[in-house]
């Protein structure tokens, strides 16, 4: 009999962009899988959708990414959240403040938009917001936690039901540290832990530059990687097994796992299947672990 997997890899949802699109056709993952699709600057509103129509059309569940600050009134809002329901991708959302320095209409936020009223009106059932275990370059972390319990009263509110997904990052202690805060402060949410899928080294590091993740030597060794050799590949499996020997569902609540891919959405998928997370995922384990959660306690 093979042993069950532990709940943290139960349902991971993976993260797309428009440009994915025909890698998600080629991919393998199981149906019902959420699929968030990111919302870079670059691409159009039709290509956001048409990934949207792609995911619903193979079985899985699209959560499209609204930027508060890149929208520039209340009708894009209701436009956009319009597009996407008419493919059948309105009822999960991720909300996000979105990077530009000054916003480009009535939503500085997150939670103006959701107490916009606008997402339940248009078919919003659930809605995801960001979690940063590491802080964030120019937000306070203050801010972030003030915000992040607003958010979670505003969604009771709006009766939405509510997520995080968090910030990657390549340190498992400030993870276990954050969720216990976040439960401290009373958000119950189910949070979806970031991590990347597998992908160059030399990419990893050049993204989480762009988006102020930590990276030290300390820390790449013990994620897999090597500061100074960025020919290679890693994948956040060393990450996982850590994460997961040291997760009580008292201290940090109910967590499961969101894949960044970064444009290596086959080598996600691959991945994926590889754990045996994908169709089958209640009757697989994920590699074993090299130490029994018994063992670690007394050892780690
Ligand atoms: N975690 C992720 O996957 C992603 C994170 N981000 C970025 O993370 C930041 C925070 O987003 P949320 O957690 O949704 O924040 P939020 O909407 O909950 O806002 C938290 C606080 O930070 C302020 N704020 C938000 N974005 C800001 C910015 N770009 N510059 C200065 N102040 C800002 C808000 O006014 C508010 O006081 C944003 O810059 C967002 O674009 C962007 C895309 C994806
Ligand atoms: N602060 C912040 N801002 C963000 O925009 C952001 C985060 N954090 N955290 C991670 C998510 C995921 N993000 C991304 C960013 C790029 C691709 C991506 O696929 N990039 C393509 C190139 C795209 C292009 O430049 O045209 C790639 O192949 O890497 C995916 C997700 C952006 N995200």
């Amino acid at each position: 009999m093979t042993a069950a997997p532990h709940p943290l890899f139960l349902d991971p949802s993976v993260e797309m962009t428009g440009k994915d699109t025909p890698a998600l056709e080629q991919a393998a993952f199981a149906p019902g899988t959420r699929v968030n699709i990111t919302h870079l600057a670059t691409e159009t509103l039709d290509a956001r959708v048409e990934a949207a129509r792609a995911a619903r059309d193979l079985g899985l569940v699209p959560v499209p990414h609204l930027s508060a600050r890149r929208l520039r009134s209340a009708s894009e809002l209701a436009e956009t959240l319009a597009a996407f329901a008419s493919v059948g991708a309105a009822a999960h959302v991720f909300v996000v403040a979105g990077d530009p320095t000054t916003p480009h209409g009535p939503y500085p936020d997150a939670l103006s938009v959701v107490r916009s009223g606008l997402l339940g009106q248009h078919g919003v059932r659930e809605v995801g917001v960001a979690g940063y275990p590491e802080g964030h370059p120019v937000i306070g972390t203050p801010a972030l936690w003030s915000a992040l319990e607003a958010k979670t009263a505003a969604l009771r509110e709006q009766g939405l039901a509510g997520g995080v997904i968090t910030q990657f990052g390549f340190a498992v202690d400030p993870v276990l540290t954050w969720l216990a805060e976040a439960r401290r402060r009373g958000v119950d949410l189910p949070v979806r832990v970031g991590v990347p899928g597998p992908a160059g080294v030399r990419r990893l590091l050049s993204y989480a530059r762009r988006f102020g993740v930590t990276t030290s030597a300390g820390i790449a060794r013990k994620y897999g990687f090597s500061l100074t050799h960025l020919m290679g590949t890693a994948g956040p499996d060393r990450f996982l097994r850590a994460l997961a020997a040291d997760l009580s569902p008292q201290a940090h609540g109910e967590v499961a796992l969101h894949l960044y891919t970064f444009g290596g959405l086959a080598a996600t998928s691959h991945w994926l299947t590889s754990l045996g997370l994908t169709a089958a995922a209640a009757e697989v384990p994920p590699t074993p672990s090299p130490r029994s959660p018994a063992a670690r306690t007394t050892a780690g």
